[in-house]
C-alpha cells in the first residue's frame, strides 16, 4: 500500500503542481510559509510538500466518514488533517468532578450527548449513529422526559400542562410547514408559524411558564429562538429525525467517551501505524492547524500554521460554519459570491452545559427540572440530574443548559460569576432546603473554541434550499461536508455522517473513474440517507425566492423520506391534521407531513 506521507515532493514538483493548479505562489501569505521559502530562482519553494490524492480537513464525524468512504472504495491515498490531538470533533468528553467509587474524575460530554431518533420498532429505519453506538457497545440510557418537575422563583409550581398546549400547536404548525413546502409558498419564521396556530406565550395565563416550556422544546433543541428559525426547514429537520427514525433519545454515559464509536470506526481503516491503532497511522495528521487553502480546477494546496504543506488532487473541508464565518482560514482565490453568501447566511447556534457536582443530592430522583424565570426567558431554564439510577448514582451531579445569547454571556464570565447566578436560581427553586455550594463547576466555551466557534448550525428564515445547496456545493476541487451541509439533518451527528459519506463516495468516483455512489442504504428508493449522487455538485449563482417541489431532490441534498412516517405517524394519519402531500413523485413513499404525537413529542432534547 502506498502512503502519501512518504511521497513528500521536492520543491520542483511542488512548483509544477503549483503552476498546474494555477495558484499564484507569490500570493500565498509569507507568514504561513515557514520552511517553504521561495527558491533563488523565485520559481518555487525550498521546502517539501506532502502529496496525496485527497486531503480531508477535519477528523470529526464527517471527516472520518469521508475517509472511510474512500477506503471502502479502495482509495487509500489520502491524508486527514486535524487541529486537535485526537479525532471526534464536536463529540468530545472531558474529566469533571470526582467519582468517589474510583477516585477518578467522571467523564462528561461537552458536545453531542444524545443519539436522537434511534429508529426502534414500527419498521422505522435506524439512525446510523445508533447502529454504530450499538456496534461499539456505547453505554447509553434512555432519557425519561416524564420525570420532570417545574419551578419558578417561588419554588416548585406545576405548569407542565403547558407542554401539552405547546405540543398541540407544534403538531399543527408542522402540518402547515408541509403545506408551505409542498405548494412552494414563501417560508415564515417559526414564531410566525406558532402565532398562526394560536401559540402565543405572552397571551397565556402564565407567560413565563409558557416561555420556559417553549424554550425547552424549541430553543433547547435547535439552540436558537423560534424568531430566528425557518419554519419549513425547522419543521423538516424535526420530521427527518423524530418522525422518520423515531422519538427515542438515548443519553450517553460511557466513561470511555461518546466518541469511542468514531474511534472504533476509524480503527477499521486507519490502522497502518507502528502500534496498529488509528492514532499512529501516518495518514492522520493530528495537532495540525490549517490556515490557508488554495484551490483550482486541478487541485488544492493546504498550508498549516506549523509551516507544513499538502498538495492534493481534491480537498474535503469539514470545518464548522462557525470556523468558516470567523475567517481564520484564508482561501485563495476568495470564495465566489454564491459561496460567500451561503456561508454568511446560515447560523451557528451555541449550546452550553454547565456541570456542577454538589456535596450531596438535595433534589431527589427526578431527571429534569424546568425553571421559569420571572424576568428573562432562557435564564438557566433546564437542569438535568446525573445522580439518577442508570446514570451516575451517588454522583450528586446536576447540569444546567443555556443556549445562544445566554451562552455568549456565560461563556464570557468566570466559573465563579456563573456559579453565583446559578445558585440564586437553585436556591429559589428549593426554598426549603439548605442548598450547599457546588464542590466543582465547569463548562465549555463553545463560542470561543477556535476549531468550532459555536455548537451546531441552524437554518435561518428567508433562506431557501438553493441557498443551502450553495453551502454544500464544491468550489472547483474544494469540497465541503459536515452537519451544516446536511439539509435534512443539520445540527445532528447523523447529518455529519450522511454528508461525509456522500462527499467521500463522490470523490472516490472522481478519483477512481467509476461512481458507485447511489447512497442506497436499504434498497428502497427514497430510503433513509439516500442522498447519493455522482460528480460535481450543483450550485445556484442566482437565488430565487422560493423552492419548487421538484427541487427537493437528491441533487440538492434532500432526503426523499421527509414525508415518510414508517408507521410512526399512523395515529396521526387518522387525525384530521395529517394531510397527503399533493403532487408527490409516485416512486417515493411520501405520505405527507404527519403531525407528531404530542404524547411522544416530549422525547425531545439535545445534548
Ligand atoms: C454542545 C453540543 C451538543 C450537541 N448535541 C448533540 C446531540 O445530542 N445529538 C446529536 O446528534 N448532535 C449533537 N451535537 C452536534 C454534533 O456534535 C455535530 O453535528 C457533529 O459532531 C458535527 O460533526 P462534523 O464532522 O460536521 O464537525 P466537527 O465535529 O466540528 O469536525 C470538524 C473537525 O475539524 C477540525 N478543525 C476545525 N478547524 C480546523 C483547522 N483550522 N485546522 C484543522 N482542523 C480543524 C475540528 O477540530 C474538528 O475535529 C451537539 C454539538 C454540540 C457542540
Amino acid at each position: 500500500m502506498r502512503f502519501s506521507t512518504s511521497a513528500a515532493v521536492q520543491a520542483g514538483s511542488l512548483l509544477a503542481s503549483t503552476l498546474q493548479l494555477g495558484v499564484n505562489a507569490a500570493a500565498l501569505p509569507a507568514g504561513k510559509l515557514a520552511g517553504y521559502q521561495r527558491s533563488e530562482s523565485g520559481r518555487g519553494y525550498g521546502g517539501q510538500c506532502k502529496q496525496t490524492k485527497v486531503v480531508i480537513l477535519g477528523a470529526g464525524i464527517a471527516g472520518i466518514t469521508a475517509a472511510q468512504a474512500l477506503a471502502n472504495q479502495s482509495i487509500s491515498d489520502f491524508l486527514i488533517v486535524e487541529y486537535q490531538d485526537d479525532i471526534g470533533g464536536r463529540v468530545i468528553n472531558k474529566p469533571f468532578g470526582l467519582n468517589a467509587a474510583t477516585g477518578e474524575p467522571f467523564q462528561v460530554e461537552h458536545g453531542a450527548n444524545w443519539a436522537q431518533g434511534l429508529g426502534i420498532g414500527n419498521g422505522a429505519p435506524e439512525n446510523p449513529i445508533w447502529t454504530f453506538e450499538k456496534k461499539h457497545n456505547i453505554s447509553t440510557r434512555p432519557s425519561n422526559f416524564e420525570l420532570i418537575m417545574s419551578y419558578n422563583e417561588t419554588g416548585e409550581v406545576d405548569f407542565l400542562s403547558e407542554i401539552d398546549a405547546y405540543e398541540e400547536a407544534f403538531a399543527e404548525m408542522l402540518v402547515e410547514a408541509g403545506e408551505l413546502l409542498t405548494n412552494n409558498i414563501q417560508d415564515r419564521t417559526v414564531r410566525e408559524g406558532f402565532s398562526l396556530v394560536g401559540w402565543k406565550p405572552e397571551l397565556r395565563e402564565h407567560p413565563q411558564a409558557a416561555e420556559a416550556v417553549e424554550w425547552w422544546l424549541w430553543d433547547g433543541e435547535q439552540a436558537t429562538t423560534p424568531d430566528e428559525s425557518a419554519l419549513i426547514f425547522g419543521a423538516a429537520v424535526s420530521n427527518f429525525t423524530f418522525l422518520q427514525f423515531s422519538e427515542e433519545n438515548n443519553f450517553v454515559i460511557d466513561q470511555r467517551g461518546h466518541n469511542t464509536w468514531i474511534k472504533g470506526e476509524a480503527s477499521e481503516f486507519l490502522n497502518q501505524g507502528t502500534d496498529g491503532t488509528y492514532k499512529n497511522d501516518p495518514r492522520l495528521l493530528l495537532n495540525t492547524i490549517v490556515s490557508n487553502v488554495s484551490y483550482s480546477d486541478d487541485g488544492v494546496i493546504v498550508l498549516a500554521e506549523d509551516g507544513s504543506c499538502i498538495s492534493a488532487d481534491y480537498a474535503i473541508l469539514t470545518f464548522s460554519i462557525g470556523v468558516l464565518q470567523h475567517e481564520v482560514i484564508t482561501f485563495e482565490p476568495e470564495f465566489p459570491s454564491w459561496k460567500k453568501t451561503s456561508v454568511e447566511s446560515f447560523q451557528m447556534g451555541t449550546y452550553t452545559k454547565i456541570f456542577m457536582q454538589f456535596p450531596t443530592n438535595f433534589w431527589g430522583t427526578n431527571e429534569f427540572f424546568l425553571y421559569a424565570d420571572p424576568i428573562q426567558r432562557g435564564w438557566y431554564p433546564i437542569f438535568q440530574s446525573l445522580d439518577a439510577e442508570g446514570f451516575f448514582p451517588g454522583s450528586s451531579i446536576l447540569f444546567v443548559t443555556v443556549v445562544q445569547r445566554e451562552s455568549y454571556r456565560v461563556e464570557r464570565m468566570t466559573n465563579e460569576q456563573t456559579q453565583e447566578e446559578v445558585m440564586k436560581v437553585v436556591r429559589a427553586m428549593f426554598p426549603n432546603v439548605d442548598v450547599p455550594d457546588p464542590l466543582y463547576i465547569d463548562y465549555p466555551r463553545w463560542t470561543n473554541t477556535p476549531w468550532a466557534y459555536g455548537s451546531y448550525s441552524n437554518w435561518p428564515p428567508a433562506t431557501t434550499l438553493e441557498q443551502h445547496q450553495n453551502l454544500r456545493a464544491n468550489v472547483q476541487r474544494l469540497w465541503f461536508a459536515g452537519e451544516h451541509t446536511s439539509s435534512s439533518y443539520f445540527g445532528y451527528m447523523q447529518g455529519a455522517w450522511f454528508e461525509g459519506r456522500d462527499v467521500g463516495s463522490r470523490i472516490a468516483g472522481l478519483v477512481g473513474g467509476t461512481c458507485t455512489n447511489d447512497g442506497d442504504e436499504d434498497g428502497l428508493v427514497g430510503g433513509a440517507g439516500d442522498v447519493g449522487a455522482c460528480g460535481e455538485m450543483v450550485h445556484y449563482v442566482v437565488l430565487h425566492g422560493t423552492t419548487t417541489l421538484d427541487e427537493y431532490n437528491i441533487e440538492n441534498g434532500w432526503d426523499g423520506t421527509s414525508f415518510q412516517t414508517n408507521g410512526l405517524g399512523k395515529e396521526e394519519e387518522e387525525e384530521p391534521l395529517a394531510r397527503r402531500g399533493e403532487g408527490m413523485e409516485k416512486k417515493r413513499p411520501q405520505v405527507g407531513w404527519a403531525a407528531r404525537n404530542p404524547r411522544r413529542a416530549k422525547a425531545k432534547a439535545k445534548a
